[in-house]
């Protein structure tokens, strides 16, 4: 029991002391300050009292001198003189300044102050400062422009050994750092993340470029192909086109040869080959179904005589003009022929001798009195015809056509220019050798 009396009555008699002693330096430093820093502590307190009125919550912006003037303060080395004139300047504005900067202000006239050894006047303006602070988001204060306010604080509590409030507000410094510590970490995070999703983004996007691409390669290329197939297309329309017009034109070509074949040249009538050919056809059918069918076997006369006296040009002409004519009188079913020189024929189906004789006389007729423009009008062009009709079913073309010359040659010996039938004269002939036989 004495001893622990004993103890808190030594405790009492070293504290008294000490407190009487830092009352005592504390007044000697209070009159040590001039009435001119009197009165800027007591405008700085109005200012700040003004400016608590206002009561912003969002992050507070900073005038960036203020920001170069408390770091230059931080330099151990900074010009005295220059920092003073900075914070003169920098007071001027004060109206115009934010809680923050308002507070930075004070901390910068404090960090003169302290490392002016002016303890007690840096005090009161790190308080005054300090008291702005519940008008500056936490996020700010955390900020080591702000916090190291607890930080001199703390040293010069310290300094004047009030050692509670120094502990405190080196507290309050470490907690404020741990906060901006981790608030810097969060950001830096943050910043990561933002990098990792602006990374992806990016990724994504150059994905999303290279489909882009691809695919409007991918269309590109139907189109190209497309077009190809097009062109194909009309490739092989053209080569088409091109083999039906040669196909046509080889088939007109043929069709061609094939009439000169069975034209003849001169006169733009049958040759002789067709008409064989079509009289062998003809008699083959009326073999199967007996029916009426005559020969007329045509010879122009004296013939020579024109190509001798007007020359063999107008002998062409000549028998040009004949077989136009000739071809006139034909019907639609009959086949007229040139068979050489100035010799024509002309099958007659379905025509009896009377009938034959008709168109043959027509002929005869229609010749004789034609003019020729290239000939003098007394020069006449005759022809003389023999005729010969089947008389029999198995008679051949060949002798019909030998009957029908025969005929002709008659015809020519009767003096020309007319008709001459083989019937009649088969019949002259049957009776004349019936008569010699009378006798
Ligand atoms: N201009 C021309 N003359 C031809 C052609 N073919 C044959 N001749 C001529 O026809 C003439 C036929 O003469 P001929 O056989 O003596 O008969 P023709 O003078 O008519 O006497 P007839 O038949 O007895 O009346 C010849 O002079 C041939 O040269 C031809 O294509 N053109």
């Amino acid at each position: 029991m004495n001893l622990a009396y004993v103890r808190d009555y030594l405790r009492l008699v070293l504290l008294v002391p000490i407190l009487l002693s830092s009352l005592l330096l504390s007044s000697l430093l209070f009159s040590s300050l001039t009435l001119a820093q009197q009165s800027d502590i007591a405008q700085e307190k109005k200012n700040v009292s003004q400016l608590s009125a206002l009561a912003p919550v969002a992050e507070l912006s900073i005038d960036p001198q203020l920001i170069s003037l408390i770091s230059l303060l931080n330099d151990s080395e900074h010009d005295q003189v220059d920092t003073q004139q900075t914070i003169t300047r920098l007071s001027d504005l004060i109206a115009s300044y934010n809680y923050a900067e308002q507070c930075l202000l004070l901390i910068a006239k404090a960090l003169t102050a302290k490392s002016n050894q002016q303890y007690l006047q840096a005090t009161e303006l790190f308080q005054s400062a300090e008291q702005l602070f519940e008008h500056i988001p936490d996020a700010q204060l955390s900020a080591p422009i702000f916090s190291q306010l607890h930080h001199h604080l703390a040293q010069l509590y310290a300094e004047q050994a009030d050692y509670q409030q120094a502990f405190l507000q080196r507290r309050e410094y470490l907690k404020k750092y741990q906060q901006y510590r981790k608030s810097k970490r969060q950001q830096m995070i943050d910043s990561l993340k933002q990098n990792i999703e602006v990374e992806k983004k990016v990724e994504l996007n150059e994905i999303l470029i290279s489909q882009n691409e691809s695919k409007a390669r991918r269309i590109a290329e139907q189109q190209a192909q497309k077009q190809q197939r097009r062109y194909n297309f009309i490739a092989i329309l053209a080569t088409t086109f091109v083999f039906i017009l040669l196909l046509f034109r080889q088939v007109k070509v043929r069709n061609k040869l094939l009439q000169l074949t069975k034209i003849d040249a001169l006169t733009q009538v049958y040759n002789r080959n067709t008409l064989f050919e079509q009289g062998h056809k003809l008699i083959a059918d009326f073999a199967n179904k007996p029916s009426d069918f005559t020969v007329l076997l045509l010879d122009l006369d004296h013939f020579k005589k024109i190509n001798d006296n007007f020359g063999h040009h107008i002998g062409d002409q000549v028998l040009v003009k004949c077989a136009q004519l000739v071809g006139e009188t034909m019907r639609s079913r009959d086949v007229f022929a040139r068979i050489g020189g100035e010799e024509f024929a002309a099958l007659l189906p379905y025509a009896d001798y009377n009938k034959a004789k008709a168109i043959a006389e027509r002929i005869n007729e229609k010749i004789s009195q034609a003019s020729f423009d290239y000939l003098p009008s007394e020069q006449k062009v005759t022809v003389s015809i023999g005729l010969a009709s089947m008389t029999h079913s198995n008679m051949s073309f060949d002798e019909l056509i030998h009957c029908a010359d025969l005929a002709m040659y008659q015809a020519k010996e009767q003096g020309r220019n007319c008709v001459v039938s083989y019937n009649k004269i088969a019949h002259e002939q049957e009776r004349r050798s019936q008569d010699s036989g009378v006798e």
